[in-house]
């Protein structure tokens, strides 16, 4: 069979893309969010724009790959579920999760990170990084002793906002949690070394230039050694001691695991927060998670079995406003699309997640509130809703993150409604569901319920 490159988007569609979707992503800052660039494109809906024109080149081209013409590069935009299937499928076989501008990002922080590991070394670090995450149990070994922390700072955080007479706002939200992530990760000792986080934000502040810039080296030092500290401190229930005590092969690298986990945890914080706002929105959907929480004893850790609708409300808050705004592959080998197109090796793949999250031609409830979406069944199986990617490469810390989060909801919903008091347009029906907001800019105010 004769081989056939994918269409090829014209100069005025990649003109386009780079005004709607290129720019946009790179601006809000793909590794650190910068929150004037997130309020600009939350006024504009960025998001929406961007989903409009791949709707559009979907409509043009079909829904076979497109191929589009950047100096130096050759890279590929995915726009069917088809084809979605099978970048992760084919990962990391073919399709290396390795990605040449996400490696250029994540190396400012992460160099021994399993996601931007080479294909030699990637099977142990895999392994080491599915060993300390309990992957694949039905739920981690730390949740019990995780649970009694993640709440009291969620318990400080409440009585904090009911003690003054201001609304809770972002900057108070993600002080609270980046506590319950350095305690969870880091061990105890670890609650207020903002000094870490810091040194973290500088060099996630550089990879949002990926390859741009050089890492700053000295920076880069004094960060992965204070994580090597809390390792070799090893305090109990932390995964910093599961990592001291885990046995692993030559190449893994444990200590080099944590920076990602750090990084990649700030992410619930944004999901939890505006999950919280989606819930505001829609009180019936409040009631029956109060219902659940009711069910549960504050001691018992939020498991799927336990609380089944917060986790998909979390879940649902990833699929409307994903926090990876893409997932990015390169090819290894010759690769093949469902429309039978071929793509060479060291092509750039791209999965927006914004676009496959909302695409109404799929999806009949693109663009509302709808978690029990994830429990019925309905999403099972779409490969191209992502919030934590599928396959060999999908998170492996998924479970840690719902739990998390739903842990933290609960404890702040147990006795309390939330009240969304900024933005002023409401995130209700009928009104569809921006596709971007704001985090940083939701304000609310807790009442007893
Ligand atoms: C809301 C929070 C999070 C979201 C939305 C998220 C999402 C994702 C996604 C989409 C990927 C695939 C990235 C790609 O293929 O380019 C990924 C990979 C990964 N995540 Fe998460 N993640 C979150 C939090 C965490 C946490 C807290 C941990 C660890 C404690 C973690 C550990 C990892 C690791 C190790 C990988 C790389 C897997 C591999 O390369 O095989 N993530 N995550």
């Amino acid at each position: 069979m004769q081989q056939r490159p994918p269409a090829r988007a014209s100069v005025l569609e990649t003109l386009l893309l780079g005004v709607t979707v290129l720019i946009p992503t790179l601006a809000q800052g793909a590794i650190l969010r910068r929150p004037r660039m997130v309020r600009l494109a939350a006024r504009f809906d960025t998001n929406r724009s961007a989903n409009r024109t791949l709707a559009n080149l979907r409509r043009r081209h079909g829904a076979g790959p497109v191929s589009i013409t950047v100096p130096g590069r050759r890279v590929v935009l995915l726009l069917s579920p088809q084809d979605a299937r099978h970048l992760f499928s084919a990962t990391p076989a073919s399709l290396t999760p390795a990605n040449r501008e996400k490696a250029g990002g994540l190396r400012h922080f992460e160099p021994d990170g399993v996601l931007i590991s080479p294909t030699e070394v990637r099977p142990e670090r895999r392994a080491f990084n599915e060993a300390v995450l309990d992957w694949g149990a039905p739920a981690h070994r730390l949740f019990p002793a995780l649970a009694p922390r993640i709440r009291a700072e969620a318990q400080a955080l409440l009585t904090r906002h009911l003690d003054s007479d201001r609304p809770l706002g972002w900057d108070d939200f993600s002080a609270a949690f980046w506590r319950v992530i350095r305690r969870v990760v880091l061990g105890d000792t670890a609650r207020d070394d903002h000094r870490i986080t810091e040194l973290l934000a500088a060099l996630r502040a550089d990879a949002n230039w990926l390859n741009l810039l050089r890492p700053k080296e000295r920076t880069r030092e004094a960060f992965l050694a204070g994580v090597r500290a809390y390792v070799e401190r090893a305090e109990p229930d932390s995964l910093a001691a599961l990592v001291a005590a885990t046995p692993c092969a030559e190449g893994a690298e444990p200590a080099g695991q944590i920076p990602h986990w750090l990084f990649a945890y700030d992410a619930a914080a944004i999901a939890t927060y505006s999950a919280l706002a989606l819930l505001a929105g829609h009180p019936e959907h409040t009631d029956r998670v109060h219902t659940e929480i009711d069910g549960t004893e504050p001691d018992q850790p939020a498991t799927a079995d336990a609380l089944p609708l917060l986790r998909a409300c979390v879940l649902e808050s990833l699929r409307l406003w994903p926090t990876s705004l893409a997932i990015l592959r390169d090819t290894t080998a010759e690769t093949t699309w469902h429309n039978g197109t071929t793509t060479p090796a060291g092509t750039g793949i791209v999965f927006s997640s914004s676009f496959f999250h909302r695409d109404a031609q799929h999806l009949p409830y693109a663009d509302e509130f709808e978690p029990d979406a994830w429990l019925d069944g309905r999403n099972q199986g779409n490969w191209a809703l992502a919030p934590f990617s599928h396959g060999p490469a999908k998170c492996p810390g998924q479970d840690l993150v719902l739990f998390t989060a739903a842990t933290f909801l609960s404890a702040l919903l147990r006795d309390h409604r939330a009240l969304l008091l900024l933005p002023r347009r409401p995130l209700v029906p009928p009104a569809p569901l921006p596709h971007t907001i704001d985090h940083t800019a939701l304000r609310f105010a807790l009442t007893p319920k």
